[in-house]
């Protein structure tokens, strides 16, 4: 059995996989576990759909890893949730992920956060067994990862996941050309190969021109581009980020989220993404997993975690995140009444509060919240400033809600991007067609049509 074939397709299983135990069915191993937890969120109705619709990466279910002598006795014995301080005291171990569950969904970004020692980086390392779980089963598309040997781990790390560190690993002697094809090389890639795939990395990474420089000549933000380059390079199925832009100044920090945004939103590549800053986080994430002492406090997207908190631990954490930025429209609506879904400017549901208020303090009036050219509601000032002040209801998904490509709340980075996109730069764009837009609105013009924002 040829385990380990360099011309493997990442992301395809070259021999029968072992199963993770307990799968339940091909379709959907653990949804009930995800959706039994109190902490965790009900995917919207997007996501749900794409999940009963693919299996998902990678499916963990009661994850431990605890550090420390005897470290198997500690989960299901009754000191597995003491505080991290009397466990120690008690059994010298440390609890650093304990009893975790949770999927990530095709093309989804799912971020890791948390702070300092809550967890994060083991838990992503435990996923490809560079850190060994203690106990509970982690499945890659169905397969059991606790049960590969140590061709078909090497397969995994070398193919279908790819890590990206906080320090980019770079090797000093090498250009960049060759820094990026060296995945490749290891891989058993013949050169011609490898350096013309380096070299369209090199492009799609915004490093052109720089391919024969030594990452000493290059910035903190250019190195982690070749990082990023060079676990591109080898198509992993699912990238790993392991605080990957923690080392670099705000501005550059910047260009590189926008970076990895454009790369999901051109690719629709499945990322792991760990980081302690919330901003980060919410940018990025179509789902967060919020850790703390090992354990997730919550799983949901952006708007559930900001919107939603499952207790006041979370609550204190996105206390000063401003909502307006995160929540969205459909949080916001309200019924149309009287005509009102016949005019007012068109929004996309998954735009967020600021842009609505945008729109509807640029039109003097409501405005709607438009899918597939259905009114699903409308937004005006009183209802936008519930949201702002949090004193709104909670989010009202449409029953026939559109699956995007991505399926999970990926939508929102989607959402903002493609606003943008449609409307320029300013993130405007013109109403879309809809089956109120043959209802004039005075002087022939839908009022506020120009301020509509579709995604
Ligand atoms: N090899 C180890 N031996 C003992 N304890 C460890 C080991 N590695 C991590 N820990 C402990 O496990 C806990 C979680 O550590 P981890 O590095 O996963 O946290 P983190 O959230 O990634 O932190 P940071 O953001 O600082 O990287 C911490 O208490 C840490 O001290």
């Amino acid at each position: 059995m040829n385990t380990n074939d360099p011309a493997q397709v990442p992301g395809q299983q070259s021999a029968a996989p072992a199963q993770v135990p307990g799968k339940q069915s091909a379709k959907q191993p653990g949804q009930a576990a995800e959706a039994t937890s109190p902490h965790v969120s009900t995917p919207p109705a997007s996501a749900a759909s794409a999940a009963t619709s693919v299996s998902p990466v990678f499916s963990v279910r009661e994850l431990w890893k605890v550090f420390g002598p005897r470290a198997d006795r500690i989960p299901g014995s009754p000191e597995a949730h003491l505080p991290a301080a009397e466990l120690r005291e008690r059994t010298g171990c440390t609890a650093a992920v304990r009893g975790v569950s949770f999927d990530v969904h095709q093309g989804e970004v799912f971020v890791v956060m948390g702070l300092s020692g809550s967890g994060k980086s083991t838990l992503v390392r435990c996923l490809t067994r560079l850190i060994e779980p203690t106990s509970g089963s982690i499945g890659m598309d169905g397969e059991d990862v606790l049960a590969m040997d140590r061709t078909r781990l090497r397969d995994l790390r070398r193919h279908r996941a790819a890590m990206v560190f906080q320090h980019f690993g770079l090797l000093p002697h090498r250009s960049v050309l060759d820094n990026i094809a060296y995945g490749l090389e290891i891989q058993g890639v013949r050169k011609a190969q490898r350096r013309a795939r380096a070299a369209e990395m090199v492009a799609k990474v915004g490093l052109s021109g720089m391919e024969h420089r030594r990452p000493g000549q290059l910035s903190g933000g250019q190195q982690q581009r070749v990082g990023l380059a060079r676990a591109l390079a080898v198509d992993p199925e699912v990238l790993l980020f392991d605080e990957p832009f923690s080392a670099l100044d705000p501005l550059i920090r910047r260009d590189m989220q926008e970076e990895v945004v454009r790369l999901h939103r051109d690719e629709g590549r499945t990322m792991v993404f760990i980081t302690h800053d919330l901003s980060e986080a919410l940018r990025l994430g179509s789902r967060i997993a919020l850790m703390r002492d090992g354990e997730i406090v919550q799983l949901g997207t952006p708007e559930d975690i900001v919107g939603a908190p499952a207790d006041d631990y979370v609550r204190d954490f996105v206390r000063d995140v401003p909502r307006e930025q995160v929540l969205t429209v459909r949080r916001a609506m309200r019924q149309a009444r009287d005509g009102e879904a016949g005019q007012g400017p068109a929004l996309a549901p998954g735009a967020t509060v600021a842009e609505a208020i945008e729109a509807v303090a640029r039109s003097g009036g409501p405005a709607r919240v438009m899918d597939a050219g259905r009114c699903l509601g409308v937004v005006d000032h009183a209802c936008l400033l519930d949201v702002v002040a949090g004193l709104d209801r909670a989010p009202q998904p449409s029953p026939d809600e559109r699956t995007d490509a991505d399926g999970s709340a990926g939508r929102r980075a989607g959402a903002r991007e493609s606003a943008k996109e449609d409307g320029g730069a300013d993130g405007r764009a013109n109403e879309a067609p809809d089956e109120c837009a043959d209802k004039p609105a005075p002087g022939g013009q839908q009022p506020g049509s120009d301020e509509a924002v579709t995604a």
